[in-house]
């Protein structure tokens, strides 16, 4: 029963879609609706000739085949541009037949038992407010048709309790269906902000605020399509905090982990628009260049690198510990992918460790 409830909802993409849209729920529902609707009536239709009631069956007709039109458009993004006019379409047909199942009472005076698919097939095809007016003006309707003097407007007979429970009856029907899609649509916007939030976080350090490595692959990927349209000059830079770890050993992991706060606030207010820097690893850094070649992403770098220097991180007893950056600096080029330019610039980052700390060292005077 599961699998089968599970492959409904994937033919229907009713909650396994990657995208939350709200847009493409009621067209999902209406979907939805249109087949089983089709198939429903398609049924009663074939039962209706059976009990030779021509009438009935010309309408149960008439009903079936709109919806299966209705869902046939649906289902077509050819069409797309239409989805909403034959969403109302189909409720108005199914509102129209409602009130012709009051009004003549169907089969044995069975059929205004299927008004109460009403409250909510309107609420789940247009939401809260088009919903609830759906329901007023059928709800007017069912009224009128019932309480208008002498059945006039009846071709069957009901008794008083029978009209006034149908009333009833529909009226709590509708308000549940009110309250629950208004809790719907409450939690579909929890869940909305939620993953947006989700997402966000996902590609950003916590401990930083800057991206991640995961985020930072995503934006590297999309720049690097980019510059190849346009051939601009994109460089990266690779930056690592010198004896970080005696840091630590000094003055405990937490006062190394606001070190890596002040860090990445400093080398932010430094970078451009358009820049990105990312935390790549533990003490280290990756920033983004755009529209930079390697001189200038040089200067760029080593101006971050003298801000940090000239601007030691206070403890609350006045004590100021400096911090220097190492980086290794590597200009993406057709002949250097950037996989290529993170590995050459992680080795003139080892290069500027090796030869002193607190250097910077570009790809073009890597010595092997
Ligand atoms: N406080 C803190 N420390 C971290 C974090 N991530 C990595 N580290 C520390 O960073 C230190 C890196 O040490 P090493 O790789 O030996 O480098 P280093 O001491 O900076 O020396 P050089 O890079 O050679 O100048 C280690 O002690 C890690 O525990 C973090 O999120 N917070």
């Amino acid at each position: 029963m599961e699998k089968i409830l599970k492959s409904i909802a994937k033919r229907f993409s009713i909650g396994g879609g990657a995208d939350i849209d709200e847009d493409n729920h009621p067209r999902i529902l209406a979907g939805l609706f249109g087949s089983i609707g089709s198939l429903l009536s398609f049924i009663f239709f074939i039962n209706s000739l059976f009990l030779s009631d021509y009438y009935l069956s010309f309408v149960l007709f008439i009903v079936c085949s709109s919806l299966l039109i209705s869902y046939l458009i649906i289902n077509s993004n050819k069409y797309a541009h239409l989805h909403n006019a034959v969403r109302h379409i189909s409720l108005v047909a199914v509102l129209l037949f409602g009130a012709y199942l009051v009004c003549t009472g169907g089969l044995n005076n069975s059929g205004p038992l299927w008004i109460f698919i009403i409250p909510p097939v309107a609420l789940a095809f247009f939401g809260l407010k088009i919903g609830v007016v759906y329901n007023v003006i059928f709800l007017i309707v069912i009224c009128v048709l019932l309480l208008f003097p002498d059945d006039l407007l009846l071709t069957t007979e009901y008794s008083y309790e029978f009209k006034s429970r149908m009333i009833y009856a529909f009226l709590a029907s509708s308000a549940l269906s009110i309250c629950y899609e208004a809790s719907r649509y409450k939690s579909f916007e929890q869940l909305k902000s939620l993953t947006r939030q989700y997402k966000l976080e996902s590609k950003e350090d916590e401990l930083t605020r800057l991206t991640n490595r995961r985020g930072m692959w995503e934006i590297l990927t999309s720049e690097n399509n980019q510059s190849k349209q346009s051939d601009s000059s994109v460089t990266l830079a690779l930056c690592d905090i010198d004896y970080f770890k005696r840091v630590n050993d000094v003055y405990g992991h937490d006062i190394g982990d606001e070190i890596l706060k002040h860090v990445s606030y400093l080398a932010k207010t430094a970078i451009r628009d358009g820049d990105v820097l990312a935390r790549w690893g533990g003490e280290e850094f990756l920033l983004l260049m755009p529209d930079t070649n390697e001189n200038a992403a040089v200067n760029l770098v080593e101006s971050i690198c003298t801000l940090i220097q000239g601007t030691p991180y206070s403890l609350e007893d006045g004590e100021k510990i400096n911090v220097t950056l190492s980086a290794g600096v590597c200009e993406i080029s057709p002949l250097i992918s950037i996989h290529n330019a993170i590995t050459l610039s992680d080795k003139c980052l080892y290069q500027a460790k090796n030869t002193g700390r607190n250097k910077v060292v570009p790809y073009s005077q890597y010595s092997v």
